[in-house]
Parts: structure tokens; sequence; C-alpha cells
């Protein structure tokens, strides 16, 4: 099994410390998001684990060995790190076809990748009249092209159009249930959401969480429950014999915090109130991930209550 390892990796350019530390280790099988603010140290790690840059110290390896040591990297890793790294006076055609027979890669992978992207009827075509959605989905071709057991994905939703986002998404789980190593980083919540089994979170090039979505959405929030009753006083009276306060939402619902929906059906169904409709309310990523970063979040914009002040 192939997996990216990660050791006490450190990355300086002059005063800035891009990468601090950092250790993880990115398990085949899974889709790994990685998430992080702006200037967080996700582009430098992935280029480090790349050999595109070398580390101050530490070390990145692929299956145990740095990506330098290599003769065929592609065989072993596909990335896609910036969708314009393609030359635009060329095909991606020919653009495949170099990268193909650099890499010991035969040549018929170069139709099949094409044909994988939807890239199909247009690999004769110049690469400078590409959408940037296309040319991402060039940069998905060639990081597909060796058959690597790790893949790298550097927000591969960006200029995907709907049908694009569907067509990564199932992409990247597919390439995870085939046993590969495939990281994603992404700015999407909703998006990493949909597609990430487990997340490596920075802030300031540091590890701020290394875990299981599931784990990462339960340990950062509260349960709270939202339901809807033809019988509100009846609730809210059963609701302060337990101690509870059940909040109106503005949509007719109700909201407890800090129960969940499996003791509130017993409550009320023990004193026979009409429930419409009862469910736990699932914290989302987004809400997760910005309560984690609040505090490493570099360039968040100054709230209004500031501007008032400057
Ligand atoms: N070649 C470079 N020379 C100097 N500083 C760099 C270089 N590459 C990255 N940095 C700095 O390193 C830090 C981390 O940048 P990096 O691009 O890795 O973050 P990121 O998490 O990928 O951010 P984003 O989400 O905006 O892409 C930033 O402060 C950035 O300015």
């Amino acid at each position: 099994m192939t997996s990216i390892d990660v050791h006490e990796l450190t990355k300086e350019y002059g005063t800035t410390r891009a990468v601090d530390r950092l250790s993880f280790r990115v398990q085949p099988g899974r889709v790994t998001g990685f998430l992080g603010p702006n200037g967080a140290g996700k582009s430098t790690t992935m280029r480090l684990v790349l050999g595109l840059d070398r580390p101050t110290s530490g070390s990145a390896t692929i299956g145990g060995r740095s990506c330098a040591q290599l003769t065929e990297p592609l065989r072993t890793v596909g990335a896609l790190l910036d969708a314009h790294a393609a030359h635009g006076g060329r095909t991606p055609r020919s653009h495949l076809a170099v990268l193909a027979a650099s890499n010991g890669i035969p040549g018929s992978r170069v139709r099949a990748v094409l044909e994988e992207t939807g890239l199909g009827d247009v690999g004769a075509r110049r690469i400078k009249s590409f959408s940037l959605g296309m040319r991402q989905r060039l940069g998905i071709a060639a990081a597909l092209l060796g058959d690597p057991r790790v893949i790298m994905l550097d927000e591969p939703s960006n200029g995907l159009d709907p049908e694009g986002i569907i067509w990564i998404r199932e992409l990247m789980k597919r390439l995870a249930r085939e046993g590969r190593t495939v990281l994603v980083s992404s700015h999407l919540m909703n998006e990493t959401a949909s597609f990430a089994d487990h997340l490596v979170v920075l802030g300031r090039g540091r590890l701020l969480a290394d875990m299981p979505m599931k784990q990462f959405l339960d340990s950062r929030s509260r349960p709270r429950v939202r339901l809807r009753t033809t019988e509100p006083a009846r609730l809210h009276a059963s609701l302060a014999s337990k101690g509870l306060t059940g909040v109106p939402a503005e949509d007719g619902r109700w909201v407890i915090d800090g129960v969940t929906a499996a003791e509130i059906g017993a409550l009320v169904a023990g004193e026979g109130i009409p429930l419409l409709e009862l469910g736990d309310e699932r914290a989302t990523l987004e809400q997760a991930y910005l309560d984690l970063t609040a505090e490493d979040t570099p360039f968040a914009a100054s709230p209004a209550r500031n501007r008032q002040e400057a």
C-alpha cells in the first residue's frame, strides 16, 4: 500500500515559515480532504511531497521514497497543481504524449485519459482556446495518465460547471475505492463534505486536525434538535420540566440545544405531544472548519465594528 508520509516537514521562504514541523500520513483507500485558510501551506506541502521544492528540514515521502528518487514519477503519483501548467500552443494529445513518453507510459493511455476526462473530442485543439474548466480536466487527465497509486489534486473543482463538479466527486471516490491514495485540497466546504472520508487541516503551516470527517464534525459540535409540533405550549412546558428550553425558529420549527432527537422523542412520546417532524441537526463542515481555523486565518475581513471605529 502506498501512503504519503510527511514527517517534521518545515519549509521557510526567507523569514516566512510556510510549513512548520508538519507530520501526517495520507492513507490509501479513502479520500483525504486537505483544508486550511489562504496561505496555510497546503500548496507548499504538496510541492514538497512531489519533490518540486526542497524542504528546509524534515521529509515527505510516497511509499517510503522521496519523489526525487522515482525514475518515472507519473507512474507512482499523479498531481494537479496548476491548471495553467500545460503550454497553450500544444494540443492535449501532444501534451499528454510527451508526458507519457518521458515516463515510460504506453501511448494508449493518452486516449484513455482524454476519454475519461471528457476531452475525447477536443484532443487536437490548441490548449490556449480552453476554458478554465477544460484546462482543469486536462490537468486531471495528466494526473491519471500513469495509472498512479497516489493522486494529489489542488482545488480540482476550480472552474468546473455543476456537471463537472459531480463528475470529479465521483471520480475521486472511485479512485479511493480502487485502493488509491487521494489527497485533495479545497476551499469549498460543501464540496469537501461530499467526497472526503478523512480531513487534514492546516493553519499557519501547522497541523490543526487529522481525523475522519465524522469525528471532526462530532468533535466540534454540540447536539441540537429541530422539531415541529402542533402543540407548542405543551412542548414548552414539557421541556421546562426537564430544564430544557425550546427556541422558536423562523420557519415555524423549534430548536433545542444540548439534546438528541432520541431523547426528545422519548420525552414527547411519553406525554403524547404530537410531532410533525423531529431530527438531529448536523453540524456542517463549514461551521466546524470556521470554528477550528478562526485564530489561524490571516486574511479574514475585519468585523464591521472595527471598520466603524476606524
Ligand atoms: N515560492 C514562494 N516564495 C515565497 N513565499 C512563498 C512561496 N510559496 C509560498 N509562499 C508563502 O508560503 C505561505 C504558504 O503558501 P501556500 O501557497 O502553500 O498556502 P496555501 O495553503 O496553498 O494557500 P491558498 O489556499 O491561498 O492556495 C504563504 O505565506 C505564501 O506567501
